[in-house]
């Protein structure tokens, strides 16, 4: 299994880069691609570790030799938040950023599945799914928004409040990712019951747990960590899923359902990527409403990215 990280010299690359070194099945390969000249330098410190995973690393000019042969890109290159920043001021810069990036993707190994992690993952994901047909290498089964962030979240958060092994607690988290777009299905959680304050404030904290690290951190970047370690959890399920596993995570993928083109929902992921999207179940009356009510901001943060590709 050959794995790509472009962005790799970032917060959330190093981590996630970390991760995977130490935790890949035995003869992988990992590809670190970065435009920061430190690059080089995170593969060959990673390199010491003495896992059966090989790690390269890949400079600015040298992004087609990093997808050779890939299996799995993983995309957190771009720039995070500051205090008093949405996701959605990403835009500007992040937008030519992936579309760069998955150019080169469809251009060197076409049939790759790829987790886009840079924000805004609303929008960014459907500019990566334009920029693939445009260059007539779309496969839905196989783009990927990385939301297993709010999922990790959802499980420490319950978990704090009710006193349980956060291993233990399973949370649904289907929609967009950020702000009220992100729905946490609190009402599904097993063998754990709610007051409608605490539903409210719980869905109230996953859905701005980013903001929180954003202030946390003070103008020094947003949740790096818990990034690196969702996306390795991301990373992994497909790896073992392509691998002949039967794996489900959340994640936000082309459904093309009444609710908007794009929507995170329990995936069932098998060789080819997206192997089944499994039903999100019944909501409570208090989701039906939160989703009611965020779709419109969805739907038109796809249309922002696929009117971005269209020119
Ligand atoms: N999906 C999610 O749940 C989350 C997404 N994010 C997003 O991930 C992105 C990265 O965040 P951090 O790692 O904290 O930022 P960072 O600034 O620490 O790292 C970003 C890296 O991308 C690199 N980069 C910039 N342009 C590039 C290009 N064209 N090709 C390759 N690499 C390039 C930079 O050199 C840098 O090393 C941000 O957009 C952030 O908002 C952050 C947290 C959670
Ligand atoms: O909040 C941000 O800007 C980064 C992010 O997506 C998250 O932490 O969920």
């Amino acid at each position: 299994m050959k794995v790509a990280v472009l962005g790799a010299a970032g917060g959330i690359g190093q981590a996630l880069s970390l991760l995977l070194k130490t935790q890949l099945p035995a003869g992988s390969e990992l590809s670190l691609y970065d435009v920061a000249p430190v690059v080089p330098g995170v593969a060959v410190d990673l390199s010491h570790i003495p896992t059966d995973v090989k790690v390269k690393g890949f400079g600015k000019d040298d992004l087609s030799d990093a997808l050779q042969g890939c299996d799995i890109v993983l995309i957190p290159a771009g720039v995070p938040r500051k205090p008093g920043m949405d996701r959605s001021d990403l835009f500007n810069i992040n937008a030519g950023i992936v579309k760069n990036l998955v150019e080169a993707i469809a251009d060197n190994c076409p049939k790759a599945c790829i987790g886009i992690i840079t924000n805004p993952v609303n929008t960014t994901v459907a500019i990566a799914a334009e920029t693939l047909k445009a260059k007539g290498v779309y496969d839905k089964n196989k783009l990927f928004g990385v939301t297993t962030l709010d999922v990790i979240r959802a499980e420490t958060f319950v978990a704090e409040a009710k006193g349980l092994n956060p291993a233990n607690v399973h949370v649904p988290v289907i929609g967009g990712h950020s702000g009220t777009t992100i729905l946490p299905l609190l009402s599904q959680v097993e063998g754990v019951s709610f007051s409608e304050d605490e539903v409210s404030q719980l869905t109230h904290r996953i859905q701005n747990a980013g903001t929180e690290v954003v202030e946390a951190k003070a103008g020094g970047g947003s949740a790096t960590l818990s990034m690196g370690q969702a996306a390795a959890r991301f990373c992994l399920s497909l790896v073992a899923a392509m691998k002949g596993d039967n794996v489900v995570e959340y994640t936000y993928v082309e459904t093309n359902s009444d609710d908007a083109t794009f929507f995170a929902h329990p995936v069932r992921l098998g060789k080819n990527g997206v192997e089944e999207i499994l039903s999100y179940g019944d909501l409570s009356d208090f989701e039906q409403k939160a989703k009611d009510d965020m779709l419109d901001g969805l739907r038109n943060d796809i249309k922002i990215g696929v009117e971005f590709v269209a020119g």
